[in-house]
C-alpha cells in the first residue's frame, strides 16, 4: 500500500468555489491508499495474511482505501451501471411503480425527496436510488416476521436489469466474504468467527443516481449528507467525483474515482468488533450539481447478530464504549431516520419497532476544521 502525508491546507480542486465546510484535503493521485487484493485468491495463507495486514493498516491509518485486482470483471460493473442508467432514465410514473414504500422489505425505488428527514426539511439530498438486498427465500422466518430488511429480491421489468444486478450482487457479495475473512485474520480471530454471522445478511446494494441541479454546494444541499455506514464495510463503485471521507485524524479527504478500483469504507460493526481500532468511516457526497452514479454494497451480517468487541479487543474498556447491539436493529433504526416512508409508518403506528429508535448514530464523528 502507498501512503503519503496529506497537504495541510484545504485544496478546492472541484472548481465549485466550495464554502469552507464543504472542502476536503486531497491526496496526490499516486499516493491514495490502494490495496492489491490478488492475495485473497491465493491458496497460500501467507498471501492472505499479507493482504489482511494491509487492510488493517489502511483501516487504522487512512480510514478508507481503494482495492485493485479485486476479481470483479469490469464488464459486470459496466452492465450494472447500464441497468441503473436505464432505470433512472424512465419517467417518474414508471419508477414509482417500484416505490420502496410499497415494499414490505425495503426494496425498490426511492425518489430524491425520500431521503429528507421530517425533522430537518431544510436539508436536501440530490439523489434517487433503486435499492435491493440479499435474495432471501420467501419462507425465511425474518421475512415472514416482517423484519423489513430480509426478503426476496425485487426487480423492475426492464430487459437485462435483473441478470445484470443479480450477477453483480453475487460477485461483490463473494468478494465481501473474502474481505471479511481477511479482517478475521487481521483481528487475530479464529476462522469463521465473523463469517458465521453472514448467512442471510441484511446487505443492501444501492443503484444511486445523483441528479443534475443548480442548487449550491453547501451544508443544506448535499449529494448525500455526512454519515457512516451501519454494516461491516462498504464496497463502493463510483462514476464521478464528489465523495469525501473522514480520515483517521477526522479531516475530510476527497476520494475521487480511480479506474479499476472500488472504494472501501469501514462500517459501524467492524468498529465495534475491533473495540474502536478500526473506525467507522464517516463520509458524504458534496453537491457537484452534475449527474453521478454510484453502487455501494453494504456488506452486513444476519439481522439477529449481536455485535460487540471480539477476541483480544473484548476488553473491559472496549465494552464500556461499545455496548452489545443487534445489527439488524441498528440498521433498521438508522434506516428509519433516513427514509420518509418509514418515519411515516412509525408516526402512524403502522410500524412498531421492538427497540427504541435513536435520534442519531452513536458512531457519528465530527470533522475537525481544516485551517485555511
Ligand atoms: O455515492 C457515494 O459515493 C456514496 C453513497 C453512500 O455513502 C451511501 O449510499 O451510503
Ligand atoms: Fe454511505
Amino acid at each position: 500500500m502507498q501512503t503519503a502525508p496529506l497537504p495541510s491546507s484545504p485544496v478546492d480542486v472541484t472548481g465549485l468555489n466550495l464554502p469552507e465546510d464543504q472542502r476536503a484535503l486531497v491526496f496526490e493521485a499516486a499516493t491514495l491508499p490502494v490495496i492489491d487484493l490478488s492475495g485473497l485468491y491465493s491458496d497460500d495463507p501467507a498471501d492472505v495474511a499479507r493482504v489482511a495486514a494491509e487492510l488493517g493498516a489502511a483501516g487504522k491509518g487512512a480510514g478508507f482505501f481503494y482495492i485493485i485486482n479485486h476479481g470483479i470483471p469490469q464488464a459486470l460493473i459496466d452492465d450494472v451501471y447500464a441497468a441503473s442508467k436505464a432505470f433512472h432514465a424512465q419517467p417518474r410514473d414508471y419508477k414509482m411503480n417500484y416505490y420502496i414504500g410499497k415494499s414490505t422489505h425495503h426494496q425498490g425505488y426511492a425518489p430524491p425527496e425520500e431521503a429528507s428527514s421530517k425533522a430537518k426539511p431544510e436539508k436536501k439530498s440530490y439523489h434517487e436510488t433503486y435499492d435491493i438486498s440479499f435474495d432471501a427465500p420467501a419462507d425465511h422466518p425474518d421475512y415472514l416476521a416482517g423484519y423489513r430488511l430480509t426478503g426476496p429480491q425485487v426487480f423492475p421489468d426492464l430487459p437485462g436489469f435483473q441478470p445484470a444486478v443479480k450477477t453483480y450482487y453475487e460477485a461483490v457479495y463473494q468478494l465481501g466474504r473474502k474481505m471479511l475473512g481477511a479482517f478475521e485474520v487481521f483481528l487475530e480471530l479464529p476462522p469463521g468467527e465473523l463469517l458465521q454471522h453472514v448467512n442471510t445478511p441484511t446487505s443492501q446494494l444501492r443503484l444511486l443516481h445523483y441528479v443534475e441541479n443548480s442548487a449550491p454546494a453547501d451544508a443544506n444541499n448535499m449529494g448525500i449528507g455526512a454519515h457512516s455506514d451501519f454494516e461491516c464495510f462498504t464496497i463502493l463503485n463510483v462514476s464521478g467525483p464528489g465523495l469525501q471521507v473522514m480520515n483517521a485524524e477526522d479531516y475530510w479527504v476527497a476520494a475521487p474515482p480511480l479506474p479499476g478500483t472500488f472504494i472501501v469504507n469501514i462500517g459501524d460493526c467492524l468498529e465495534a468488533w475491533s473495540g474502536g481500532l478500526l473506525k467507522s468511516t464517516q463520509h458524504r457526497v458534496i453537491n457537484t450539481g452534475r449527474e453521478r452514479f454510484s453502487l455501494p454494497l453494504f456488506f452486513g451480517t444476519d439481522y439477529h447478530t449481536v455485535v460487540q468487541p471480539v477476541g483480544k479487543y473484548a476488553t473491559e474498556a472496549a465494552f464500556e464504549k461499545y455496548k452489545p447491539f443487534v445489527s439488524g436493529e441498528h440498521l433498521l433504526g438508522q434506516t428509519i431516520g433516513g427514509f420518509r416512508y418509514l418515519q411515516d409508518l412509525v408516526d402512524d403506528g403502522k410500524l412498531k419497532p421492538t427497540f427504541s429508535v435513536p435520534d442519531s448514530n452513536p458512531f457519528e464523528r465530527e470533522a475537525k476544521k481544516i485551517a485555511v
